[in-house]
Parts: C-alpha cells; sequence; structure tokens
C-alpha cells in the first residue's frame, strides 16, 4: 500500500466555477487555462443547477429523493430515525454497532431498553435516532404521537428472522394503518434482521413469506403501494450498513446533484465504481448510479478501516482553514500543487485495478474502485478531478464543513 498524508493549507483556492472536470489523459496539462470547453461545459451544468438543488421544482408531493424530507414540518433537515420492534429484534444491537462502532459480539451484553433512547447524530448531516423499548404501545392514549411521529424521517421496523415473526407483523400493519391518516409519507423501513444464522434457502424463503404478509394485510385494508421497503440485515456482516445507507440516502434532498457529480467523475475518470462514505458510521451516502453490487460496498468499507487504522498511527489533527499555516504545509502544497486533499491512498487491487480513497472533508471520504483503463499513472488527472468534485461538493453540501456541533436537545 502506498500511502501519503498532505495538509490543508490557507492558499487560495480556484473557485468551482472557473475549473471543471479534467478529461482523461491530461495529467500533466492540469490547470484551469488548459481545460476543454466540453468539459467545462459539463460541469457548470451540474453547478448552475445547484441553487435549485434543494428543492426541485415539481407538482408531486415530495417522497423519496425529491428535495424535503417527508414529514418534517420545520424543514430543519435533522430527520429522526425510529427504531421499532420487538423486544430482543436486535434495535439497540443496530445502533450500536453502526454508530457506536461496538463489535457486534459485544451486543449480547446489552441490556433491554426500559424507556425512548434519544441519540443525536452530528456528522454530514445531523439527525437523530430513537430506539424504541421492544414493549410499548406508542398508540396509548398516554403517548404524544404528534410528538414521536411529526418530524420523522424513516421508522425502521426490526423483525427478528430467526424467531417467530407473526406478532411482529402484526404489530408493524397495526403501526402502518394507524400512521397512514396523519403522516402518509413516512418511509416504512423493515429490516429483515438477523439473518446470518440462516440457510440461503431458509433466508430467502423467510424474506419473502414477510413481504408477502406485509403487503397483503396492507392490500386488506384498501392501503395499495405503501411506502414500504424491505432490507435482509445482520450486525455479523456488511448488511446492516448498506441497509442503512439506503435508507439515510432517501433523507438526502441533495442525493440526485451528488450522484450526477459522481456520475460525472466516473465517466471522467473511467472509474468502476465510486462511493461518497461518511467515515464515521461507515455508511455511504451516495454513489454513481451504476448497478451497485455487495461486493465493491463490502472492499471499500473495509478499506476504510485500514484508512482508519493507519490514520490514528500516522495522522495528525487537521488545522482550521483560517488557521495560519506552517511553513512544512505550505512547502507540501508547492511541492505537490494541491491544497486540498487531507489524506491520499492508493492500493493496489490485482492488475491495473486498484483502489482510490480520497478524505473529502471532515465527514466525507470518496472511495473509488478504478477501471482497468485507469491506470495509477493518471492518478494526478484524477486528483485534479477530484478536486473539483470536492470543490462542487462544498457548494452542494456547505452544512459537512460545519464545525461545531449543535447542542444537545
Ligand atoms: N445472530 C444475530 N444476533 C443479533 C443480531 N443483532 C442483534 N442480535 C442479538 O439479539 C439480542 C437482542 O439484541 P438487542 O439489541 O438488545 O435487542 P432490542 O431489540 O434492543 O431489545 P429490547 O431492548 O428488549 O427491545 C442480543 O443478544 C444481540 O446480540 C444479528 O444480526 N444476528
Amino acid at each position: 500500500m502506498d500511502s501519503s498524508h498532505r495538509r490543508l493549507s490557507a492558499q487560495s483556492q480556484p473557485s468551482p466555477y472557473d475549473d471543471s472536470y479534467l478529461e482523461h489523459g491530461e495529467a500533466s496539462q492540469a490547470g484551469p487555462s488548459r481545460l476543454q470547453p466540453g468539459a467545462q461545459l459539463t460541469l457548470m451544468r451540474y453547478l448552475q443547477d445547484l441553487p435549485d438543488a434543494d428543492i426541485p421544482v415539481s407538482d408531486v408531493p415530495p417522497r423519496y429523493h425529491t428535495g424535503r424530507l417527508p414529514n418534517s414540518k420545520a424543514g430543519d433537515g435533522k430527520p429522526r430515525l425510529l427504531l421499532m420492534g420487538q423486544r430482543r429484534s436486535g434495535k439497540s444491537s443496530i445502533s450500536s454497532v453502526v454508530f457506536h462502532k461496538l463489535p457486534p459480539s459485544e451486543t449480547l451484553y446489552l441490556e433491554t431498553t426500559t424507556r425512548i433512547k434519544k441519540e443525536s447524530m452530528h456528522s454530514f448531516m445531523d439527525f437523530q435516532v430513537w430506539d424504541f423499548p421492544g414493549h410499548l404501545d406508542y398508540f396509548d392514549p398516554a403517548f404524544d404521537v404528534d410528538n414521536i411521529f411529526e418530524e420523522i424521517g424513516a421508522l425502521i421496523w426490526v423483525i427478528d428472522a430467526q424467531d417467530e415473526y407473526l406478532e411482529a407483523i402484526m404489530r408493524l400493519n397495526t403501526t402502518i394503518l394507524n400512521l397512514q391518516h396523519s403522516y402518509p409519507n413516512i418511509n416504512v423501513e423493515v429490516f429483515v434482521h438477523k439473518v446470518d444464522g440462516l440457510s440461503e434457502d431458509y433466508k430467502g424463503d423467510t424474506f419473502r413469506d414477510i413481504i408477502q404478509r406485509v403487503q397483503d394485510e396492507l392490500s386488506d385494508h384498501g392501503y395499495e403501494n405503501a411506502p414500504v421497503s424491505f432490507y435482509q440485515t445482520s450486525i455479523y456482516d456488511h448488511s446492516i450498513f448498506e441497509a442503512f445507507s439506503k435508507v439515510i440516502q432517501k433523507l438526502i434532498p441533495q442525493l440526485p446533484t451528488l450522484e450526477a457529480l459522481l456520475n460525472s467523475l466516473c465517466s471522467t475518470c473511467h472509474i468502476e465504481k465510486a462511493y461518497l462514505f461518511d467515515i464515521m458510521s461507515k455508511i455511504y451516502i451516495a454513489t454513481d448510479t451504476s448497478p451497485t453490487d455487495i461486493g465493491s460496498y463490502e472492499i471499500c468499507s473495509d478499506y476504510i478501516d485500514v484508512v482508519i487504522d493507519v490514520s490514528e498511527i500516522y495522522g495528525w489533527d487537521r488545522p482550521d482553514d483560517n488557521d495560519e499555516k506552517d511553513d512544512t504545509s505550505h512547502s507540501e502544497i508547492i511541492e505537490i500543487g494541491n491544497n486540498d486533499a487531507e489524506s491520499l491512498i492508493t492500493m493496489e487491487r490485482k492488475g491495473n485495478n486498484y483502489l482510490y480513497l480520497r478524505e473529502i472533508n471532515k465527514y466525507l471520504a470518496l472511495i473509488c474502485l478504478m477501471g482497468d483503463d485507469s491506470p495509477a499513472e493518471k492518478k494526478a488527472v484524477i486528483d485534479y478531478n477530484v478536486g473539483v468534485f470536492q470543490a462542487a461538493l462544498k457548494q452542494v453540501f456547505p452544512r459537512a464543513e460545519r464545525d461545531v456541533p449543535l447542542p444537545e436537545e
């Protein structure tokens, strides 16, 4: 593995409006004045759309990737994820493994949740995770239902696939039907969980059976096309991160713009697959629109672990953008010609294929699986284009640059 770390500098950053993705093969000529007009146009097209990216014009009521949270009345962009399901179905384990890096085997010692556990996550966007005790009946008049569901981003219903699940399905359907009048747009995400202990056949059958039962009962009650998605998950592999990625992506208003930027980067640099990862949780918040397979996600996700381990040994605190830079960082910039990168690592996979990681800001990292026709010698042009992507991302996601966490609610 070849790794290098670079520091930020206060050296002025060329405006993204002046730059563009550089066509592959022009590494030696990198510089704003050498850009091809066509290449410039590609990026300009995306950048010109940016002011509208938050709220696309549409007659369709906002849902999914349409630029607004489904139920956010305040529109403050702080969605709430509710983890619900039967006792011992694995809710607290999911939250601890994904957001607190608890090793899966240690979830065996988690105590049962007795009251609603609310946690605020401060990352590329602020969101809250509410872990509900399994036994709670939230439609009891004693509960303020509006308070629970009003600002909800997604309702994650966890079903233990290793256990009897009929009661869990019944409660899930009751919940959906109770909510559909007041909150018809809630994204219901069903995690068919603990699938690690099941044989392939049994896993598939269980999954299909659960989907069938939920859909049948909802349509019996006249509720067709309910916004319910199903995932097979386990804390013992990457599936829980993959599922959470998809849940979170539905809550990111800028997703279409992010995907467009990644598509453009991929086609310009001959990248097979690009992921924008939240470093803290290893959730990917966007990827290009080429087909995703769990294998490439796993490679990239493991790669983040490697980077985190290496940077724990060799990393250092990143200076603020406004800080005075010392002579060392200044000389690095002159030498490298790049004042954006924090860390940059390439790793040989096989032949010409390699993985490329670049820390985009404090929260996000870009990881690319490079194609055969994008050899490592062309890395300078990729660096340049990723720099342009990074600048564009600052426009799309200014929130990600924020350093100060909001106070706990
Ligand atoms: N095999 C397997 N076990 C899991 C998985 N996720 C959680 N568990 C186990 O399931 C048990 C219950 O997990 P919890 O996270 O406490 O369940 P909970 O839904 O929060 O339970 P309550 O707090 O009682 O509502 C623990 O022993 C976990 O180790 C999984 O993906 N696979």
